[in-house]
């Protein structure tokens, strides 16, 4: 059923009283008043890295108004984790932003995801934007460049994910849409950072899906690894893998919203597989999707 302003969740059973357990709300904790307002989802794995970039917003958008902070007897207000109680995600509502982290993969992604979904739904928004900010490994790329991903892949190298639901298999769109993917590059350019648009492999494992040889387990040879990587590159066009693209554009391109995935590359996976970076750099280049974002979110408010 359509909300009050048209958005809708193609899920003819949501009729009732609902429980989102995992981000610990239900349909009787005022979600229109409080959330009605929402404009942007972001999400990224890291709970530090979200609440890092709910700050920003807060000083970016110049302390917007319907923010939910801690109760606090400090001038300086603390904008609250209002996932702190159900205690499985941290997620923050800063004006028109929800920021919230998702965990790594599909599997723990996918379950804030619904729930989020529903929570825009019942809160009556509409023309919601999703972005997942993230880190990745990149394929002949610099590492600290920002992919802006074009097109999400499986692990399969397939342009599409695989959602299992009662024993059967359904493949789902992974495309993002072009207009926001486009106005990010923008934004990029403005803030003189590097960002590149490119296709992305969202894997289902960080160590073998992704070819790397450094798990505990390995059944693969540095031949087979090199040519995965190389047909990845060279076949597809895909520029970094991650492990949450391909289940978040499905996803979002099952609900009707637009979506966009912007992550940093850490490393060079035609050079090898260790993330070994210095703390203070990873921190720099971690920020950078952040930045982008901010400033889209600032210049389309
Ligand atoms: O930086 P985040 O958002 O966590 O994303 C990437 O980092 C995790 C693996 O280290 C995976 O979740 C991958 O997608
Ligand atoms: O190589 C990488 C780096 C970060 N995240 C991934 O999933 N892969």
């Amino acid at each position: 059923m359509a909300n009050s302003k048209g958005f809708k969740l193609s899920n003819p059973h949501l009729t009732g009283e609902d429980f989102l357990y995992h981000i610990g709300l239900s349909t009787n904790d005022n979600l229109a008043q409080r959330f009605g307002d929402v404009k942007f989802i972001c999400m990224g794995g890291k709970a530090s890295r979200m609440k890092d970039f709910a700050n920003l917003i807060y000083k970016v958008l110049g302390k917007p108004k319907n923010c939910e902070f801690e109760a606090s007897d400090n001038d300086e207000p603390v904008l609250k984790d209002l996932g702190a109680s159900a205690g499985r995600y941290s997620y923050f509502k800063v004006g028109p932003v929800i920021s919230a982290n998702h965990g790594i993969g599909s599997a723990s992604m996918s379950v804030v995801l619904h729930e989020l979904l529903k929570l825009t739904h019942y809160s009556g928004c509409n023309d919601v934007t999703w972005i997942r900010i993230g880190t990745s490994g990149g394929l002949g790329i610099e590492p600290g460049t920002p992919v802006i991903t074009e097109q999400s892949y499986n692990g399969l190298l397939e342009p599409c994910y695989k959602q299992v639901a009662c024993g059967r298999e359904i493949v789902y769109d992974t495309k993002t849409t072009a207009d926001v993917a486009k106005n990010l590059l923008e934004c990029a350019k403005r803030l003189n950072l590097p960002a590149m648009f490119g296709n992305t492999v969202g894997a289902n494992d960080f160590f073998e899906e992704q070819g790397r040889l450094d798990g505990a387990l390995c059944n693969h040879t540095e031949e087979d690894k090199m040519a995965f990587l190389k047909r990845a590159h060279d076949e597809f066009g895909v520029k970094n893998m991650e492990m949450e693209s391909a289940c978040f554009t499905a996803m979002c391109n099952r609900a009707n919203t637009k979506c966009a995935v912007i992550c940093v590359t850490l490393l060079n996976r035609l050079h090898g597989d260790q993330v070994n970076v210095a703390k203070e750099v990873l921190k720099s280049w971690e920020n950078r999707p952040q930045e982008i974002v901010a400033e889209f979110i600032r210049s389309n408010c």
